[in-house]
């Protein structure tokens, strides 16, 4: 004996019946079959709302009961020949002349009880039940018509009966199993008192029908059809990499279908728990697909968990006070309250310390909680001896859910891992020691971002998605956006990271995509997009609330480096290649560097100095490994080492300036790095990074452009060096008269930093340094004569990109 059961939506319509119908024939004949309906989809709320017009006198209801009355005839003029048709038909209507007459009665008694509502509601159930037997007959699949109100005993708790399964067992045996037919059609969710008044069985009703038929005649397996082809390892609305479950056990699947995953209401699974009889759950309109087999033992699935379920519409009651440390019968008197006004608790969490028991409730039974609870312990809670009960809303649970957890450590420590990274705050948390489920209560707005990050944690091998919101796509901008989108495969397959655009802006347009902004056409879609407005940036990317975000500012903008604390605050990573953070007062960056430590978000900013030249990076390492550094020497400017590599008098000073800035090695402002203020910034935050507390007011800057260049604008600045040409080439004389080479070289000694230039003689490692190149030496406690040195192009879009590109990587790896 096999049972099936099709939902609503799998006898929506004659298409659908179809569907059925050819999955029935096509298992018939090794087994006898059971095949238990729903009403058609909608028709059961079609019903109520009829006898609810009927109650409020409303004549509307004859009009839906026509519209009811019609889609019936409708398929069954579609199913069945039209020789076969006219005694279903009358039937069919004759049924909703009873409907009809049911509705009057609710009319003219202006009483609509319970027990009326289930024999209302059973029309449904009654009359697809009946039109799919006889289309099944008329296609040759000869079958008998079972009314389940002469199957199933309940007692009289209309609308949610309770069977009596010993009652049950003899009925549904003797009728069925003691029949010579092979194939019977039951209407579910339906059954009769011992007086044979009709009753219903609740949420989950047809399901637990199937499952009643099939423990009472010991099914060999229940098939449960419906529309999805089966579990799923979390919510698809929420997760959309969402993976299909093959096997699961009956427990998993209830603490899956609790939360959430609603293929199946958990008590059904209870009496087929009970003799060990497998649930299919299978998809009426792709057969094909495997589906889920639900059963006893557990499978190993090379995971210890099995899913991730959620709800959401939570509230949180905290009861709270001194006055209840050891003393018993607190937690008993608060379960006792709730009971009694039918709230259900979802989730209890008591600390140690007995100071407070947590419960989560439906947020939609925390008014009606409060009430109870105050009014239960107002003796206490007059005295002072515990709080008011307090009520947090706007909750929701998600649960980790496997057999296979009890036996593995370290679960918890990842899913709270990856919670905190992603800046997810636990309110409460509950594990029974069956450890087959970890609930988490958190903000419900947190709810898609944790259950992705979970999913991808415990169920995605393939790859970890990482989301940028990028700010600037001007020199290194561009590049950056050039090699993300070269990169985006190879990072995929070798590396399992899919590194994603979800923002974009620059200083006068801003683009948003929830799948990521197309790299290979980012530039019109930015100039489409909408006004940049630094703050809305922001925020949306906050309400975004993405796992493993990314803020990446690659300006120069005072203001855009001003928002990093709030981004911290969320938990969102900073990858910066703009100097102003890193460089602001010490106290500022010292605030930046605890915020991103207390929120577990990253905080790179490697090509602030040397653009990718590994130097920030080493030096930490140096430090983390117990090294002290006592003295910096570098050359820390990309632009100044390529002007004095390229001017030798010949050719204006103010060309090569202007190379430099066409070639891509200047700050948006040049001036910056002609200052000396650019290798002043970088100078400082390699001291920080070596534990200094310095500010730019106490490095020493000997600056060798005339005051007179630094005045007006940038066109002014060009215009005045050239007036100034005679000082530029003094000093070059003056170095090469020595045979030595103009550096600016920027120094860390004894805690005091200096910057200024230089004539270096051949003989200095400083000496070969061409191009656009840094050079950075280290002297150490294990590196204290010959230095550390670290050197290459200092400079230029592409290898900032880069270095961008790399702090990226290593955010997205935390
Ligand atoms: N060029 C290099 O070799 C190099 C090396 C290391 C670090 N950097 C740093 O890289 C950063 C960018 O340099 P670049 O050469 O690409 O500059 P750029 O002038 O070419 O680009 C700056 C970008 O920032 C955008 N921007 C400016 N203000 C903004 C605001 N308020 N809101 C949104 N967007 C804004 C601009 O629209 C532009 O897209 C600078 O901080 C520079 O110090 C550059
Ligand atoms: N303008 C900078 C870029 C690298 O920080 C330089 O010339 O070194």
């Amino acid at each position: 004996m096999q049972v099936l059961k099709f939902g609503g939506t799998s006898v929506a319509n004659a298409t659908n019946i179809k569907k059925v119908k050819a999955i029935v024939e096509q298992k018939k004949g090794s087994e006898n079959l059971v095949v238990v309906v729903s009403a058609f989809s909608g028709v059961t709320d079609k019903l109520l709302q009829c006898g609810g017009l009927a109650l409020e006198n409303n004549p509307e209801y004859a009009s839906l009961l026509q519209g009811l009355t019609a889609q019936h005839v409708e398929a069954v003029k579609e199913l069945l020949p039209v020789t076969a048709q006219s005694s279903i038909l009358s039937w069919v209507v004759q049924q909703f002349h009873e409907v009809e007459d049911i509705c009057s009665g609710i009319k003219l008694l202006s009483e609509f009880s319970d027990k009326t509502r289930d024999r209302l509601v059973s029309y449904g159930e009654l009359v697809s039940s009946k039109i799919i037997s006889a289309y099944l007959a008329s296609e040759a699949l000869d079958n008998d018509w079972l009314d389940a109100r002469k199957l199933i005993v309940t007692d009289d708790h209309h609308t949610k009966a309770t069977v009596n399964f010993a009652a049950t067992k003899e009925k549904v045996q003797a009728r069925i199993l003691s029949s010579n037919k092979n194939l019977f059609v039951v209407p579910g969710f339906i059954a009769a008192d011992e007086k044979g008044n009709t009753t219903t069985l609740g949420r989950g009703g047809s399901d637990y029908t199937a499952a009643i038929v099939g423990a009472c005649t010991g099914a060999s397996s229940v098939e449960i059809w419906t529309d999805v082809s089966g579990m799923m390892t979390a919510d698809p609305r929420l997760v959309p990499n969402a993976k299909h479950i093959k096997a699961i056990s009956y427990s998993e699947a209830m603490e899956l279908s609790h939360f959430g995953a609603k293929v199946i209401y958990p008590p059904t699974l209870q009496p087929l728990m009970q003799e060990g009889i497998p649930v299919w759950i299978k998809n009426t309109f792709d057969p094909q697909d495997a589906g889920t087999i639900i059963e006893a033992h557990s499978h190993k699935n090379g995971n210890s968990t099995r899913g991730i379920s959620s709800v959401n519409a939570i509230a949180l009651l905290s009861l709270e006070g001194s006055g209840m440390v050891g003393i018993p019968g607190f937690s008993k008197r608060l379960f006792e309250a709730l009971a009694a006004h039918h709230i259900n608790v979802i989730l209890i969490t008591q600390a140690s310390s007995e100071h407070s028991i947590c419960v989560g409730v439906e947020e939609k039974a925390a008014s009606k909680a409060k009430d109870v609870i105050d009014k239960a312990f107002a003796y206490e809670i007059e005295r002072g001896l515990i709080e008011p009960l307090s009520v947090e809303k706007d909750l929701a649970i998600i649960a980790l859910v496997g057999d296979n957890m009890k036996s593995h450590q370290g679960i918890s420590g990842r899913m709270f891992g990856v919670l905190g990274r992603n800046g997810v705050n636990i309110r409460a948390i509950a594990q029974g020691s069956s450890e087959r489920n970890i609930s988490a209560v958190i903000v419900k707005d947190d709810i898609r971002k944790a259950l992705t990050a979970l999913h991808e944690e415990f169920f995605e091998t393939t790859y970890k998605q990482v989301n940028l919101f990028v700010v600037g796509t001007g020199n290194v901008g561009g590049k950056l956006l050039a090699q993300l989108k070269q990169q985006q495969e190879f990072l995929q397959e070798k590396s399992n990271l899919q590194v994603r655009i979800i923002g974009l802006a620059n200083s006068r347009k801003m683009i948003f995509a929830e799948e990521g902004i197309e790299s290979a056409t980012w530039k019109a879609q930015l100039d489409a997009g909408e006004q940049m407005d630094l703050s809305a940036f922001v925020e949306r990317m906050k309400e975004k609330n993405l796992r493993n975000s990314v803020f990446v500012d690659i300006t120069a903008n005072e203001k855009v480096a001003s928002v990093y604390e709030s981004v911290f605050q969320k938990s969102i990573s900073v990858v910066a290649c703009n100097k102003i953070a890193a460089s602001s007062p010490f106290a500022r960056y010292k605030k930046l560097k605890d915020l991103c430590h207390e929120f577990e978000a990253a905080f790179h900013f490697e090509t602030n100095v040397g653009a990718s030249l590994p130097i920030i990076g080493t030096l930490n390492d140096l430090v983390r490994s117990g090294d002290n550094i006592n003295r910096i020497e570098a050359v820390l400017s990309g632009t100044l080492n390529f002007v004095f590599n390229h001017y030798d008098g010949k050719k204006p000073f103010s060309e090569v300036v202007r190379q430099a800035q066409t070639e891509g090695y200047t700050e948006p402002d040049p001036r910056l790095d002609l200052s000396g203020t650019d290798v002043m910034r970088k100078i400082m935050i390699l001291a920080r990074e070596a534990g200094a507390h310095l500010e730019m007011s106490d490095i020493a800057n000997t600056p060798f452009m005339p005051p007179s260049c630094m005045e007006g604008s940038v066109e002014d600045f060009y215009a005045e060096m050239l007036k100034q040409e005679d000082h530029f080439k003094k000093l070059y004389e003056a170095a090469a008269s020595e045979g030595a080479k103009l550096k600016f070289v920027a120094t860390f000694k004894d805690g005091k930093a200096s910057v200024g230039l230089k004539h270096i003689d051949p003989s200095h490692d400083f000496y070969h340094l061409y191009g656009k190149d840094n050079i950075v030496s280290f002297y150490t406690d294990r590196y204290p004569e010959q230095p550390m040195v670290i050197k290459g192009a200092g400079a230029g879009a592409e290898v900032t990109a880069s270095g961008v590109f790399a702090d990226i990587i290593r955010a997205a790896r935390i």
